[in-house]
């Protein structure tokens, strides 16, 4: 029995009509609990895959395993494990939030369809209440319409609505698009909050780096094929060497110093000294009194952008 809750071989897929593929040949797979992101640049196909992933576009080739099921006959069995959150809201404004969540599980088949939320099974109601508390939407907003919600509301609703059936695997396709800081933060501490409380796999397709800091694992995807995939960390220490920033009144003294150890260095505001082992060794050396000391850890942002430019270069 393997761990891995998705599981995704040589997967292809052609736009009828493209002139190139869009996902070409890719593979790749995640472990159940595991917090998955998947990056790329507009266009690079992140869309295409979770799209496919969530049976909702069909594939050219390719095989792709969702909880032990296979996406070529059993997608029905697939829907069920999953729980899904759009770039685009998909909530009916019209309705309430409630109604908007009792719909999504009857639809589900969890629950038979009754005309309100007093009607419907006990189980069906604490689950509801259970989980409004969780993204912490409070009672009064459940009986709401939703276009009477804010943006960040709304996105907490579909958080809800999207584990009512609580799936093995929630897939989030840039779902901090288009909210303020504010509520990006909120979104994740619920993210976070289920996580911890439900053990769920999160599949996270972001432009905010940043939201990928905290992954397991990340996978880049650039033309359709996957660039590279390691744990944040990892790709920041191939990519990149963490800094030391300092300066001194004497500043003059200083680079002397640094020159005459062959240490290397740039000048910028302050002085920068990357290494990669101890920054204790290059401070044991200095004799200059320093004024700033500061050290730079890379973000995964920088591995990122690092990672494409160097790609680029080499496919030029
Ligand atoms: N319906 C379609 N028909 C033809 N080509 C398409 C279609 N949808 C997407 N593509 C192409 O497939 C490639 C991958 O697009 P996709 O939307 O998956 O990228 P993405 O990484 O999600 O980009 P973004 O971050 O901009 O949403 C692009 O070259 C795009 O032009």
């Amino acid at each position: 029995m393997t761990d891995n809750v998705i599981e995704v071989k040589n997967l292809v897929k052609n736009y009828k009509g493209a002139k190139k593929l869009s996902i070409d040949n890719i593979s790749f797979s995640v472990k159940k609990g595991e917090f998955f992101a998947f990056l790329g640049p507009n266009g690079a196909g992140k869309t295409t895959t979770i799209s496919i992933l969530t049976t909702t576009l069909g594939k050219t080739s390719g095989i792709v395993k969702i909880a032990g099921f296979d996406l070529d006959n059993e997608d029905r069995e697939i829907r069920k494990k999953i729980g899904i959150i759009f770039q685009k809201p998909s909530l009916d404004k019209q309705l309430t939030a409630e109604e908007n969540i009792r719909f999504h599980a009857c639809l589900y088949g969890m629950f038979t369809y009754r005309p309100t939320f007093k009607l419907m099974p006990k189980t069906y109601r604490d689950k509801v209440m259970e989980l409004a508390k969780v993204v912490d939407i409070d009672v009064d907003a459940l009986f709401n319409p939703v276009k009477n919600l804010s943006g960040g509301m709304q996105r907490k609703l579909e958080i809800m609505r999207s584990l009512i059936h609580t799936p093995d695997v929630l897939f989030l396709d840039e779902p901090t698009q288009g909210l303020d800081a504010e509520s990006r933060r909120s979104l994740w501490k619920y993210i976070n909050e289920i996580r911890d409380q439900f053990g769920i796999t999160i599949f996270l397709t972001t432009h905010y780096i940043d939201e990928a800091e905290n992954a397991d694992n990340v996978c880049i995807i650039n033309n359709g094929k996957i660039a590279t995939c390691s744990s944040p960390e990892k790709l920041k220490k191939s990519l990149l060497k963490t800094q030391l920033i300092i300066d001194a009144e004497n500043r003059d003294a200083l680079i002397r110093e640094l020159s005459e150890l062959d240490i290397p260095f740039i000048i910028d505001k302050n002085i920068i000294v990357p290494y990669s082992k101890s920054p204790q060794k290059i401070f044991a050396q200095l004799k200059t009194e320093l004024s700033v000391i500061k050290i730079h850890e890379p973000m995964l942002e920088d591995a990122y952008i690092e990672f494409l430019n160097k790609k680029d270069k080499i496919e030029a």
